[in-house]
């Protein structure tokens, strides 16, 4: 059929209004994978959106600024505190501070996509109580003993750091019946699926 020159012009894609998009938090104990499995669903499913955190800690060997976190000084963290610039943030293994970027979250949010976080529990309840109707997810071990497994493998962080980021994650994982879903990270292509499904479920457009 020949196309219809007097029909409005349709909107660019990225401009058709597809309602506000969902967010969607991902949390779980040190070392379980939310790094690994973040990495996964960025190469193999490029659509999904991921909030980049702000953080005070010093980058690890390949950390990227911009792209894995956006490494600020202290004082600069704080002022954006002041200036009410966070979703949600907090002091992490009582080491450095992190928080989610407001801004970025809500544009997306508003334009129709959905938008996936990556933070800890303590930052998970505090987005509960500003965005309710969020979906929240806990990546799971698959026991204790492979969680130690992979910290000690990482290495990244010396005894001390470890045993401080094991002592959060016990905590953390009595907390798994606060989330909506629980991911167990048994395989990384299988545990990223199951999330990808997850944030799909119930959005016939995605
Ligand atoms: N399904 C898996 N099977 C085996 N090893 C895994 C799996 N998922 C992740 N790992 C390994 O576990 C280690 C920790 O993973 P990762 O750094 O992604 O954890 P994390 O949850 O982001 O940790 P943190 O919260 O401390 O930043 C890495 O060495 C990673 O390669
Ligand atoms: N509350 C928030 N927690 C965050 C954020 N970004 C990351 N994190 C969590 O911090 C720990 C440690 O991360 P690491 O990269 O230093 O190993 C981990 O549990 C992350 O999920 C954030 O913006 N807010």
């Amino acid at each position: 059929m020949a196309a219809d020159a007097t029909a409005a012009p349709q909107p660019p894609h990225e401009a058709i209004d597809r309602g506000r998009g969902r967010l969607i938090v991902l949390a779980g104990p040190t070392a379980v994978g939310k790094g690994t499995i973040a990495e996964y669903v960025r190469t193999h499913f490029p659509g999904v959106w991921f909030s980049v955190s702000m953080t005070t800690r010093r980058p690890r060997p390949g950390e990227v600024d911009g792209v894995h976190y956006h490494f600020v000084e202290d004082h600069e963290f704080d002022r954006l505190v002041e200036a009410g610039q966070f979703l949600e943030h907090a002091v992490v293994h009582g080491a450095a501070k992190y928080g989610t970027p407001r801004g970025p979250v809500e544009r997306i949010i508003s334009s129709g996509r959905d938008a996936l976080l990556e933070i800890d529990l303590q930052g998970a309840r505090q987005v509960r109580e500003t965005w309710p109707d969020a979906l929240f997810v806990f990546l799971a071990p698959p026991s204790w003993d492979e969680l130690v497994r992979r910290l000690v493998g990482r290495g990244t962080e010396g005894e001390a750091e470890r045993e401080r980021r094991l002592a959060t994650a016990r905590a953390e994982l009595a907390a798994q019946s606060e989330f909506d879903e629980v991911v167990v990270n048994d395989d990384v292509r299988r545990a990223s699926e199951e999330l990808v499904s997850l944030m799909r479920s119930g959005r016939a457009d995605r």
